[in-house]
């Protein structure tokens, strides 16, 4: 394994089927939505992250969303069962990638659900998402995985986002940090930072005090500034028309 590697995947010629859940569908600009990709990509690169691109899939409108396909723990790759059956099919190609990088690999299984939307570790814990898409044999199904990497699990609400992660991220300092309009129980984090916008819920760790937010939050991206940190951001909104976010366009592998 290979310290900051980070899985990603090309969106395809279908982007714009995605699901909408929570938002109303609006025309999505695929040329658009690669060269805000490729940015995204670009960012990462340059803050020393070796990419690994999962192979595009054709037939799956949201593969691009890769995050939820995998979560990945100290040596564990937990492949997950999407709650969408739409999204099923995006799992396989992911399992052959990180067999190959030398995950120990785990599989939540039928009746359990989870994407990994709604996984978020900070710290010892992962909070996950019970809501949508991910039910509670998923996150008893995680709980177990995750235990073999020394990580608690605790579940959260989410009814009024599509993942835990749309609704609140965490800094690394373990401040979780959330839109309020769509965070269902902030009292469940040990410490909670409200955001001005949706968008400024979602940070992406690349390292070294340095965090990927999205262009469309530049008010939060100046609170999360003013708390000590270097914020690089990135344009991705034609991939927010479909619900993503700058999390849950990759996922990082810290070895
Ligand atoms: N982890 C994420 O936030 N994933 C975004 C998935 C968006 C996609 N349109 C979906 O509804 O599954």
């Amino acid at each position: 394994m290979t310290r900051r590697t980070a899985l990603v995947r090309r969106p395809g010629p279908r982007l714009a089927e995605g699901l909408v859940t929570h938002l109303d569908r609006s025309p999505i600009d695929v040329d658009l939505a690669m060269q805000q990709w490729e940015s995204y990509a670009a960012a990462l690169r340059s803050a020393g992250w070796h990419l690994v691109e999962v192979p595009e899939a054709d037939d799956c409108p949201d593969a691009v969303f890769v995050e939820d396909a995998v979560v990945v723990a100290g040596d564990l790759a937990v492949l997950t069962n999407p709650g969408a059956a739409e999204r099923k099919p995006e799992v396989d190609a992911v399992e052959a990638v990180v067999r190959d990088l030398g995950y120990r690999v785990a599989r939540i299984e039928d009746p359990g659900t989870l994407d990994g939307g709604d996984v978020l570790k900070t710290g010892d814990t992962a909070y996950v998402g019970l809501g949508g898409r991910t039910n509670g044999a998923g996150v008893q199904q995680l709980a177990g995985h995750l235990a073999s990497v020394g990580l608690r699990t605790q579940a959260v609400t989410v009814e009024r986002a599509l993942h835990l992660k749309s609704a609140v991220t965490a800094l690394p300092d373990g401040t979780v940090i959330g839109w309020d309009p769509v965070v269902d129980w902030p009292q469940a984090f040990p410490a909670y930072l409200s955001m001005p916008e949706e968008g400024g819920a979602h940070v992406v760790d690349l390292g070294d005090g340095v965090l990927l937010m999205a262009a469309s939050a530049p008010k939060s991206a100046d609170i999360v500034r003013s708390s000590g940190y270097d914020v690089v951001t990135v344009d991705i909104g034609e991939f927010e028309k479909l619900e993503g976010c700058v999390t849950c366009l990759s996922v990082r592998c810290r070895g």
